[in-house]
């Protein structure tokens, strides 16, 4: 498919806002859908909607066997070992939690690090403070340059035979920093510490290949890379998942129930307690086929050419610096104007169709470290074009002259 042929299969795109065609530029934030991951959502609802795993009946049986496909084309999507390594959960988010809370309840003890680093979103920074303060254990932090990049020699120093497990980032959501997770993963297990990888801003733009990375636990969200909100998915290591203990306690994830005593379902049902969002789960597959129809050779040219050229105009800019340099980056461009506020900026781009996101990004020690207190970020898309670029950098220098 070409561009015009990709951008026909998102209705979205269409809109107006303001009076101005949509230009949607926060993709780092959800993505849109493509037709056929709406329809499919539409279909369950009217042709098939029943819960799944306990109905003896044809429409169960159907939602059954739907969802569990869904679950094979993710495993083959991220090249996961077996099928029952992917867990579905309600997203990164519910992931991380999931991991910090089992993981931590048995293999975090008093003493024992946790290690991530200081371009983490919230989501993969508060649930591991929990459990270290729940456990006793410490959270260190590996530090990151004024680009936006790791310090490498001092994840090396900051890694010990004390480090129970490496969560970071494969991509940061604010700076666009590619982090070079695979030798990270090395290193790390060659100090004996186990690895996740937040991989929220890396699926939906780039092939993520779990047994290459060789990573313990994966996480991302369904509604990134052009599937539905309320989805997400967590790889684990079978044995590593196995090891855990179940995360909640419901149906699906039991063998067994008396007052006295509860076994527990195999993978992955043991991680999957109560009834999931069926629709969503199903659509995600469909999400995924579309991604493959399209391609990671055009999704990474298209968004390399996107960010090279929207980093061009920008910089041509008076006043504006881009917060996040680093030699590897996704198509993510953070940055700020002189004498202007994110909010103030995004506001007025809104008004002219453009849509941004400003502030923290749920990154606020990032904030921190760069004095600020939030950015504009314009973070791209494989159905983004140049024209596109051209409309966002026209209106930002209309914001930028309405504002000084
Ligand atoms: C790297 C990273 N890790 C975790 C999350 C959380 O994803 P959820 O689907 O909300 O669970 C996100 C979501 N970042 C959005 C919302 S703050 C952004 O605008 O950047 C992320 O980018």
């Amino acid at each position: 498919m070409n561009i015009e042929e990709i951008r026909k299969e998102f209705p979205i795109l269409e809109q107006k806002v303001n009076g101005k065609p949509l230009v949607y530029l926060d993709n780092g934030a959800t993505a849109q859908k493509p037709s056929i991951v709406i329809h499919t959502i539409d279909q369950y609802y009217k042709e098939y909607n029943s819960n799944i795993h306990r109905g003896v009946h044809h429409l169960s049986q159907l939602a059954t066997t739907q969802y569990e496909e869904s679950r094979s084309t993710i495993q083959k999507f991220i090249n996961a070992k077996y099928s029952h390594e992917v867990i579905f959960t309600t997203g990164t988010t519910g992931g991380i939690n999931l991991v910090a809370n089992s993981f931590g309840k048995q293999f975090l003890n008093r003493g024992d690090e946790v290690l991530i680093s200081a371009m983490e979103h919230h989501s993969n920074i508060v649930p591991w403070q929990m459990i270290c303060e729940e456990k006793g254990a410490v959270l260190k932090v590996i530090p990151i340059n004024e680009k936006g990049e790791l310090i490498y020699e001092e994840f090396l120093r900051l890694l010990s035979e004390k480090t129970r497990i490496l969560a970071v980032a494969h991509i940061s959501n604010t700076l666009g920093t590619i982090n070079p997770v695979k030798k990270m993963i090395k290193e790390a297990h060659k100090a004996g510490a186990k690895v996740l990888i937040d991989a929220a801003q890396s699926v939906p733009h780039c092939q993520v290949d779990v047994q290459d990375l060789d990573c313990d636990f994966l996480v991302f969200s369904a509604h990134k890379m052009f599937g539905p909100t309320g989805v997400g998915i967590l790889y684990g290591k079978e044995e590593m998942l196995n090891a855990m203990p179940p995360y909640q306690g419901g149906g699906d994830m039991i063998k067994e129930v008396t007052f006295e005593k509860t076994t527990y379902n195999s993978l992955p049902h043991k991680f999957e307690a109560g009834t999931p969002n069926i629709a969503g789960g199903i659509a995600t597959a469909e999400a995924i086929l579309f991604m493959n129809q399209v391609g990671f050779d055009f999704i990474e040219c298209q968004e390399k050419e996107l960010l090279e050229y929207a980093t061009e105009q920008l910089l041509k800019i008076e006043g504006l610096r881009i917060i996040g340099t680093a030699e590897n980056k996704a198509s993510v461009i953070s940055f700020l104007v002189d004498n202007t506020h994110p909010f103030d900026v995004g506001t007025l781009l809104d008004q002219m169709g453009v849509a941004v996101r400003t502030g923290h990004h749920c990154t606020q020690p990032l904030m921190d470290f760069y004095g600020i207190p939030g950015t504009i970020r314009a973070s791209f898309a494989f159905y983004n074009t140049k024209e596109e670029v051209d409309v966002f950098i026209a209106a930002l220098k209309k914001a930028v002259m309405m504002l000084s």
